[in-house]
C-alpha cells in the first residue's frame, strides 16, 4: 500500500480538477429523487444532512460551527494551515481551569453542564494516547467490533499488523447459539435502537448474560492492516453490549486502562464545577447532584474509544445506558478535527455544531448528559502537523511513530469515557452490592 499523505493541506478541494468532476458527476447520476418528507427532517437530522454534503463541501456551514481554537493564539498555525474554519459564538464564557498550566475551557449557556478544554492533550500526550488506544485499548480481553467475525490474534491487530502483516486472521465461524447482529451497521458502526434509559431499577438486566452477535457467514481470511481500515470501535473498562445497547457486567473486562482514567479524572479536577452549576442547581432534583464532590469521586469505570475513517460518521444519539446520569462524560479526539452536533432532550431541538479539534477534551455532563449527540463530518485535511511531522524539542523515535501517522492519515480517533455508577454503588463484575 503506498504511504498516504496529509490530504488537501491549505485549500479547498479544486472544484474544476478532473477528479472532483468525476466525483461530482457519479453523485448526481446517484441522487435520488428529493423525498417528499425532506422537508419534514427534524432540525437534528436537517443538520446532519447539511454537514455530510460532498458536493459542495459544506465549508461555509462549518464557519458557523463553534471553533474556540480561534481564542487561542498558540493555535494560529494548526487552525490557518487547515481549511476548515468555525466562529466564536455570542454568550460563549471562558472558565479559569484549576490545572495551571492548561488555563483554558469554554461553556455555552444554552448548554448547561457542556465545558469544552481545547487543546486539553499536548502534541506528545496526544501521541501517547493514540499508541494507547491503537496497542492497548483495541486488544483482548476489550472487545472490538472486529471480534463478532474475526478471531483475532491475543496481542491484538496493532501489534499483528506490526510484526506478522502477512499473517492471514480467520473469519469466526457461524455458531448456532450467537444472534443476528441487529446493532451493527454495515461496516461494525452503530444503529439506533430504542432501549429504555439505564437507572437503578434496570440494574438486574445489567447482570444478565447477554448473547453474543452472530459472525458474517461470508467473510475471507484478511491482513491483519486490512482489518485494521475497519476497526470502528473497541470497548474499555465495564463490556458494552451493541446489541441490547446496555453494559454486559456478567463479562469480565479490565477497567479502564490507567493513563485514560488518569487523564479524563485531570480533565474533571480541572473545571471550576461552581462556575459551571450555580449552589441552587445542586439541590435535590437540581441539575447535577453532587458535582461539588466531583473533583474527588469521579472515577470511570466505561468507554468506548471510536475509530472514525474520513467518511463515516456517527448519527444522532443519546447515551443513556449509564446508571449515573449526570456525571461527566469525558471525550478526548485526536487526529482529523470533526464537526460535533449537541442537540437537546429531543431531535426537534437545533443542535450546536462544534468543531472538534485533536487534544480537545469535552465533558458533557448534568442536563445535557443525556441529550442527542453524533458527529455528521470528519474534516478531511485538518490533521495537525505535529501529528505528521516530527515533534519540535522532543526526543521521540519517529520511526516507532511512523506507522501511527500512517494510521491517523486517514482518521479520526475519539475516547469516550464514562462513570456508570454513582460512587458507593458497586455491582457485578465490578464489586459485589446489589441494591435494595
Ligand atoms: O466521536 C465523538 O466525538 C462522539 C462519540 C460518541 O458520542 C459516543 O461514543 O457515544
Ligand atoms: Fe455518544
Amino acid at each position: 500500500m503506498p504511504e498516504p499523505t496529509r490530504t488537501g493541506r491549505s485549500c479547498p478541494p479544486d472544484t474544476s480538477s478532473p477528479s472532483y468532476r468525476k466525483a461530482l458527476k457519479h453523485h448526481l447520476a446517484t441522487l435520488q429523487p428529493v423525498s417528499s418528507s425532506s422537508s419534514s427532517l427534524s432540525p437534528f437530522r436537517g443538520a446532519e444532512k447539511r454537514f455530510k454534503t460532498r458536493f459542495p463541501p459544506p465549508v461555509e456551514e462549518v464557519r458557523g460551527a463553534l471553533d474556540v481554537a480561534l481564542l487561542d493564539s498558540a493555535r494560529e498555525g494548526e487552525v490557518t494551515e487547515g481549511w476548515w474554519r468555525g466562529c466564536v459564538h455570542e454568550g460563549v464564557r471562558e472558565v479559569r481551569l484549576r490545572d495551571k498550566e492548561r488555563t483554558r475551557g469554554y461553556v455555552v449557556p444554552s448548554v448547561p453542564g457542556l465545558v469544552i478544554l481545547p487543546a486539553f492533550l499536548l502534541p506528545r500526550e496526544q501521541r501517547q494516547l493514540v499508541r494507547c488506544c491503537l496497542q492497548d485499548a483495541a486488544k483482548l480481553p476489550n472487545e472490538t467490533n472486529l471480534d463478532t467475525h474475526y478471531v483475532l490474534p491475543s496481542e491484538g491487530l496493532w501489534a499483528a499488523a506490526r510484526d506478522e502483516p502477512d499473517e492471514s486472521i480467520l473469519p469466526r465461524a457461524v455458531s448456532a447459539t450467537t444472534i443476528p447482529s441487529e446493532a451493527e451497521g454495515e461496516r461494525g458502526r452503530r444503529t439506533l435502537i430504542a432501549n429504555p434509559p439505564a437507572s437503578v431499577g434496570s440494574l438486574a438486566d445489567l447482570l444478565s448474560p447477554k448473547a453474543a452477535a452472530a459472525p458474517s457467514p461470508h467473510l475471507p481470511p484478511s491482513l491483519p492492516g486490512e482489518l485494521l481500515q475497519k476497526l470502528r470501535w473497541a470497548n474499555i473498562g465495564a463490556s458494552y453490549h451493541w446489541t441490547s445497547k446496555s453494559y454486559d457486567l456478567s463479562r469480565c473486562s479490565p477497567p479502564v486502562p490507567g493513563e485514560v482514567a488518569v487523564l479524563c479524572k485531570r480533565a474533571v479536577r480541572a473545571v471550576p464545577w461552581e462556575e459551571v452549576y450555580t449552589p441552587a442547581d445542586s439541590a435535590p432534583g437540581g441539575q447535577a447532584p453532587g458535582w461539588e464532590r466531583w473533583a474527588e469521586d469521579y472515577a470511570p469505570d466505561a468507554g468506548i474509544v471510536n475509530f472514525y475513517g474520513l467518511a463515516d460518521t456517527l448519527m444522532a444519539h443519546v447515551d443513556h445506558s449509564e446508571v449515573d446520569c449526570t456525571r461527566p462524560l469525558v471525550s478526548i479526539s485526536l487526529g482529523h478535527a470533526c464537526v460535533f452536533l449537541l442537540g437537546g432532550a429531543t431531535r426537534d431541538v437545533p443542535p450546536l455544531p462544534i468543531l472538534l479539534r485533536s487534544g480537545d477534551a469535552l465533558l458533557m455532563s448534568g442536563p445535557c448528559r443525556r441529550w442527542y449527540h453524533g458527529v455528521p463530518r470528519v474534516l478531511e485535511g485538518s490533521l495537525p502537523g505535529y501529528l505528521w511531522d516530527a515533534l519540535e524539542g522532543e526526543d521521540e523515535d519517529e520511526r516507532e511513530w511512523a506507522p501511527f501517522r500512517t494510521y491517523l492519515a486517514r482518521t479520526r480517533i475519539n475516547v469516550n469515557v464514562r462513570q456508570v455508577f454513582p460512587p458507593g454503588m458497586e455491582v457485578g463484575g465490578l464489586a459485589g452490592v446489589t441494591p435494595e
